[in-house]
């Protein structure tokens, strides 16, 4: 188990991180959201003991996790890490990065070995070209394979697919994460997209002004977003009689005390997104089809 108590850390003066708690199972998978700046890298760093805390402990298990202070190197075997600037060696081959840590006594077992993480990366058909010859999203790949060839305990993945286009990462996405939960890899992942979260994360951690705002289910924080930065993680809402209510929750009806004006409708694929003037509120809801500009409507909640 991953047990993180009352960590807090500064670079400056002005801390970034203030007595941070919480704990991750074996084979968890524990996302940690925030917006730009909270400190989501600055705590994966401080899990990989890149920096020492200025207070409290992290312990994997029943190792402490140190920093520089203590430690020569920085990482334990157990863990690996995949930060923002993935560290790839530019000038050989993407096999030979992936397979760079495996040992050469077992020739076959390493071949094995790297077919198996370039099939988990989908970057089979790039076994054998130059690091440096390839684009962000595929460096990324190369970057989780190789953090997975010795197969961790546990796993911080800094914005895992961020360089990756759509029409890969869904599939991507699910190949990770599936193996992670096969192998039992406990992972911690930062991320600012919530698709990295539903349907993946055991659970959740936002953290805001410093701290850990809440960590719960995904589901549970879903269904009761207690905040609007929580709500806005997981889609467009809106704040109605003070109440968070996400636009998928806002319908049109024959007659009804919301009274609205239409202001633009936005094409969203298998929906328009409305956006409506609500008493001088904004109000954003989804419907079936385009509504024409200044229409009077009548809007129920059916949350
Ligand atoms: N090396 C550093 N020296 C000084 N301050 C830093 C350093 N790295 C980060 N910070 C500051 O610490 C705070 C947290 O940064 P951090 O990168 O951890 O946030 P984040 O949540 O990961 O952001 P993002 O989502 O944009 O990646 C920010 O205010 C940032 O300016």
């Amino acid at each position: 188990m991953l047990k993180v108590e009352n960590i807090s850390f500064s670079y400056t003066k002005t801390p970034v991180l203030k007595a941070i708690s919480f704990e991750a199972k074996e084979g968890e998978n524990l996302a940690i959201i925030g917006e730009s700046g909270s400190g989501k890298s600055t705590l994966l760093n401080l899990l990989y003991g890149e920096f020492d805390v200025n207070e409290g402990s992290i312990f994997w298990k029943d190792t402490e996790i140190l920093g520089p202070k203590y430690n020569l190197v920085v990482g334990y075997e157990f863990m690996k890490y995949v930060s923002q600037e993935f560290n790839l060696m530019p000038f050989i081959t993407v096999a030979e990065n992936i397979g760079k840590h495996l040992s050469n006594f077992f020739p076959e077992e390493k071949k094995a070995r790297t077919a198996e993480l370039l099939e988990v990366v989908e970057l089979t058909e790039f076994a054998n070209v130059k690091v440096k010859t390839l684009s962000g999203g595929q460096k990324q790949r190369v970057a989780l394979a190789r953090a997975l060839a010795k197969e961790p305990e546990i796993i911080l993945l800094d914005e895992p697919f961020s360089h990756i286009d759509n029409f890969q990462k869904q599939s991507l996405r699910r190949s990770v994460f599936k193996y992670l939960k096969n192998k039992n890899i406990t992972c911690i992942v930062a991320t600012h997209d919530r698709e990295d979260v539903l349907g993946f994360a055991d659970c959740m951690i936002v953290l805001n002004n410093n701290s850990i705002a809440v960590n719960d289910h995904p589901e549970v924080l879903y269904q009761n977003p207690k905040t609007p930065l929580i709500a806005s993680f997981f889609g467009e809402f809106n704040v109605i009689k003070n109440k968070i209510i996400y636009a998928h929750q806002v319908k049109l009806t024959e007659k009804s005390n919301l009274k609205a004006t239409v202001i633009q409708s936005y094409f969203k694929g298998h929906y328009f997104l409305i956006e409506a003037n609500l008493e001088a509120e904004k109000v954003f809801f989804q419907h079936h089809s385009i509504l024409e500009k200044n229409q009077t409507i009548y809007l129920k909640i059916t949350a």
